[in-house]
């Protein structure tokens, strides 16, 4: 069930700022979603919350479409907006028992779900603060903390690290991932490593049409022709022997005792290297396959466009 987005496009005057855009996110998945400023990313988030209805197209959460059955699709969803609108006024637990409410909690049971929050997002400190005194990572928490509040399935969060210090991050990340394995997540940023860190699965749209949609390692690897594998030596070697090893095409310098060997896309041939090396007792203080960094093709997939 999750998400599932058929054909989404939502256009505001003249411009598609979501243009016939399809994905599934699977019960269990935590996805990100990827793409320049402007390309579309919040629109399809609140249109997947019920906070836009679509131009043209379904979405479905948790098998309950969001214009038909909106009252269940936010049963089942819990959103962090990405400017987070808080009440600063209201002290944290305040908030959590009046969001609780609205999503139809009472007694005990928001009693429960309120504690429960302010410790699962690390709250206890803070829960008597006014939501004005906190820091910007602690509204953070306290935002996370409503979306999850009815225990949805599902959780859409827009950029939910954005200004956040980077102890702050590492710590929203870990809870994110924690709660991601029982939810389905998608979230928007920018930052490429939180993507690594914590996605099964990326998204990439650019101007309103969705131009990757991979698990990461793919992602990795894609539009790859050949395998590049960085050796480093103690000493300068002969590269004879390396470019006589199968699939090997081309062994070129890449620094002091440094060289890139390039092979035939797929091959590994780390430890054939390795052998080659303790055979010619050349000492190898280095090997390592080089991948695509996500920035790379992040930049080759939007550029274009621009
Ligand atoms: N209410 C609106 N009226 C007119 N245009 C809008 C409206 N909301 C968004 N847009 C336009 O739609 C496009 C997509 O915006 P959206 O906010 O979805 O992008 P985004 O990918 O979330 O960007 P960012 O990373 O900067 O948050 C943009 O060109 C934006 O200006």
């Amino acid at each position: 069930m999750g998400i599932e987005i058929k054909d989404l496009t939502k256009v505001y005057g003249t411009q598609h700022a979501v243009d016939h855009v399809s994905f599934t996110v699977g019960t269990g998945e935590i996805v990100g979603f990827l793409g320049p400023n402007g390309a579309g990313k919040s629109t399809t988030m609140k249109i997947a919350t019920c906070y836009l209805p679509p131009s043209s197209g379904t979405v479905l959460v948790n098998g309950h479409d969001v214009l038909e059955q909106p009252k269940e699709v936010r049963r089942q969803v819990g959103y962090l907006p990405e400017h987070n609108p808080l009440y600063l006024d209201m002290y944290v637990r305040e908030y959590l028992h009046f969001v609780g409410k609205l999503h139809g909690l009472g007694g005990s049971q928001l009693q429960a779900r309120t504690n429960e929050m302010i410790q699962l997002c690390g709250l206890t400190r803070e829960s008597h603060k006014k939501i004005g005194a906190l820091s910007k990572g602690y509204r953070q928490r306290v935002g996370l903390a409503q979306a999850m509040i009815h225990d949805p399935a599902v959780l859409i969060l827009d950029e939910p690290t954005t200004g956040l210090d980077p102890n702050q991050i590492v710590e929203i990340r870990q809870l994110i991932k924690e709660v991601g394995q029982a939810k389905t997540v998608l979230f928007s940023t920018h930052i490429m490593q939180e993507v690594s860190a914590l996605c099964d699965r990326v998204l990439i749209i650019n101007q309103g049409k969705l131009v990757a949609d991979s698990p990461v390692a793919e992602l990795k690897n894609m539009g790859r022709q050949e395998t590049r594998i960085l050796a480093e030596f103690e000493a300068d070697v002969n590269p004879e022997p390396i470019l006589a090893l199968q699939g090997v095409q081309r062994v070129e310098p890449a620094g002091v005792h440094k060289y890139r060997i390039i092979a035939s896309a797929g091959a590994d041939l780390r430890s054939s290297i390795f052998r080659l090396a303790s055979d010619h007792g050349w000492p190898l203080v280095g090997l390592q396959q080089e991948e695509n960094t996500l920035e790379k093709l992040f930049q080759d997939l939007t550029r274009a466009a621009k």
